[in-house]
């Protein structure tokens, strides 16, 4: 099997005039995994993923998909499935025609039928894409990634907009193209989808990497956290805790269970009821949180 990466991106630069969106970026993504773009607003993802997919050229550095460049289009491109944003299909087109156009557009081969049925459409097949509701044009931006089964798929934003049966479903698709050896680029801002769904993230911040790594890797470097709330009456905690308002507390620590049974042996002992008590690892979002306030 080769192991040569499906996406290889050495010391990318993007600069669009005196501005430098993208900086010295660099990474691999492997056949098969799920890797996760994430990133504040305006970190340069879209812009990164522009340059992957062949729609922009960069100032300096490599790219290279499937070893090859992705400007060389006519080689690359059949490979890769893209779901944008927005696809912009024609409103008064039917989503069947529509559907049609993705195969002309990609020179991928695969039945209409079929990719109306994987991305729930079948029942719309003759529905114009302006009669839509918000969710099923989602559902039809996703045939894009689904047409002829590629072995590259960008989902960019999948899930937004869609209920959470579609959401499920969508998923289980995706899962289904990984299981037939498709390699998936992510870009989302629901965390945990990425933190459920991908093998690595890279976390971009001003146009490069802050950090990048499995979620575990990148949740590992923050504590996790206790919150309850504390009645006014209660004496004093055996830990060091954040106050904030209305009797919530906080503590952070690098050794969750011991720390817990410590305040949890308190609250017996002072017969203190500790309401909404929550106690986990650190999640994705207190990362962003970390990286924004940065
Ligand atoms: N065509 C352009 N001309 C000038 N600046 C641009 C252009 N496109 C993007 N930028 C700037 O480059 C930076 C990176 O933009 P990009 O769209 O890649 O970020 P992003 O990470 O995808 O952001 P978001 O999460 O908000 O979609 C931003 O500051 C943006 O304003």
């Amino acid at each position: 099997m080769s192991t040569t990466p499906v996406i290889d991106v050495e010391r990318l630069n993007l600069t669009y005039g005196d501005f430098h969106a993208v900086k010295d970026l660099s990474f691999q993504v492997g056949r098969g995994e799920l890797y996760a773009l994430l990133g504040t607003n305006g970190a340069g993802k879209t812009s990164t993923l522009e340059i992957i997919e062949g729609h922009r050229t960069p100032t300096s550095g490599t790219v290279r998909v499937f070893g090859q460049s992705p400007l060389d289009r006519a080689t690359v491109r059949p490979k890769m499935g893209i779901m944008l944003q927005e696809s912009g299909f024609s409103p008064d087109l039917t989503v069947k025609e529509s559907v049609r156009l993705i195969g002309a557009l990609t020179r991928r081969v695969d039945r209409v039928e079929r990719v109306l049925d994987v991305v729930a459409l079948t029942h719309k097949a003759g529905t114009r894409v302006s009669q839509l509701s918000g969710g099923e044009k989602r559902r039809l931006d996703f045939a894009t990634a689904v047409y002829g089964t590629p072995e590259l798929v960008f989902l960019d934003e999948p899930t937004t907009g869609l209920d959470i049966q579609s959401r499920d479903d969508l998923w289980d698709v995706v899962d289904k193209l990984r299981d037939d050896g498709a390699t998936v680029v992510l870009t989302t801002h629901y965390l945990e989808e990425a933190q459920q769904r991908a093998d690595r993230i890279g976390l971009m911040h001003r146009g490069t990497f802050h950090r990048e790594g499995t979620v575990a890797e990148l949740t590992r470097t923050l504590p996790a956290t206790i919150r309850f709330v504390l009645p006014a009456s209660a004496p004093a905690l055996p830990l060091p805790a954040a106050r904030e308002r209305d009797g919530r507390c906080l503590i952070e620590t690098f050794g969750l269970q011991k720390d817990l049974h410590t305040l949890l042996r308190w609250s017996e002992d002072h017969a203190v009821e500790l309401r909404e008590l929550e106690a986990g690892p650190t999640r994705l979002d207190d990362v962003f949180r970390s990286l924004s306030s940065e």
